[in-house]
């Protein structure tokens, strides 16, 4: 037979769920700015809506002209900016235990008084932990969408991305391209050099086509040894000059194996996204055309509405 504790009532209990009442009506009613502060902040992980909930309760208390908020987050700028300038500035670098969690500056036309600095100071003190749950959470978001060992995004925010070019292809009429390139014997590679050698030309590999694409075109790594590359308002001819230029570009990769120089080759699959066709579709047409490509003899692009 299953036993289960029996809870010991206390003579106490009524009254602390009296001084728990009451400090649940102080907490929801009438709170000071900070407890409202904090309580706002915690309905929220984006850095983005915390910071406007910080600038609203901070201007209730002390009116300020202008606030931004600087960070570098997994690689990224990340910036926030309401309202316009004024010459008297202060600026807070925000720390907690010992890491930073980004620069918060306020401007205004009048000068700061000590008071209200000390104002700041411990309302920005009350909203810390709060803005470092928001940081660490794009971290971890970030992490979720790219690949470890390249650093480019990886197949989850390929599909999330693909999914978005396929509404916007279809509502707007936009032109999407995708490309599929998979190296060429790379087996032979890591059986040969060893699977460090492998891994140092898979970074190279993505190095070489971020530096062969525009920047509104995404390089990602779909899976082993192969990438995709989306180009936005872009046809299936400068999408196959793309694909080409990737591959001169993988071809002129260099690695010195101990006096011997190794190079690769990677072959391409091209097509563009078709009305109303879903993601897993559209890519199926480029793995088609890339398929093609490597069937008839590897280093060259194939496109999918040229096929037959
Ligand atoms: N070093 C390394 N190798 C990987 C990684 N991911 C996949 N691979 C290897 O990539 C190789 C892919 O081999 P295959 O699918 O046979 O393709 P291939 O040898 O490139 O041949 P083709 O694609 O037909 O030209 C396998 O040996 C995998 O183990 C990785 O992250 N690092």
């Amino acid at each position: 037979m299953k036993y289960t504790p029996s809870i010991k009532r206390t003579t106490t209990q009524p009254i602390d769920l009296a001084a728990i009442r009451q400090a649940f009506q102080g907490w929801s009613n009438s709170p000071d700015p900070l407890t409202k502060l904090t309580r706002r902040l915690s309905t929220t992980l984006s850095l983005e809506t915390q910071l406007a909930i910080l600038a609203e309760e901070l201007d209730s208390v002390i009116p300020f002209d202008a606030l931004s908020y600087r960070h570098k987050i997994a690689h990224r700028d990340f910036v926030f900016a309401t309202g316009m300038g004024g010459p008297h500035r202060c600026e807070y670098r925000l720390n907690l235990e010992g890491v930073f969690y980004g620069t918060l500056t306020l401007n205004r036309r009048k000068k700061f008084s000590d008071d209200e600095l000390q104002a700041i100071e411990m309302i920005i003190s009350a909203a810390i932990f709060p803005l470092r749950n928001a940081c660490q959470y794009i971290a971890i978001e970030q992490a979720a969408l790219t690949d470890a060992l390249t650093s480019i995004p990886n197949k989850r925010a390929l599909d999330e991305h693909l999914r978005r070019a396929s509404l916007l292809s279809d509502r707007h009429g936009e032109e999407y391209t995708l490309i599929l390139c998979d190296l060429d014997h790379f087996k032979a590679v890591n059986d040969q050099h060893g699977h460090v050698v492998g891994d140092h030309l898979l970074k190279l590999t993505a190095e070489a086509i971020e530096n062969a694409i525009r920047n509104s075109d995404s390089v990602y790594r779909f899976g082993g040894e192969e990438f995709a590359i989306l180009l936005p308002h872009t046809g299936e001819q400068e999408a196959r000059d793309v694909a080409d230029r990737v591959r001169n570009a993988v071809a002129s990769i260099k690695i010195d194996c101990g006096g011997t120089d190794l190079s690769v080759t990677i072959s391409c699959g091209v097509a563009r996204h078709m009305a109303e066709e879903a993601a897993s579709q559209w890519i199926a047409r480029a793995d088609e055309a890339l398929y093609r490509a490597k069937a008839q003899g590897r280093n060259c692009t194939r496109v999918f509405a040229t096929i037959g």
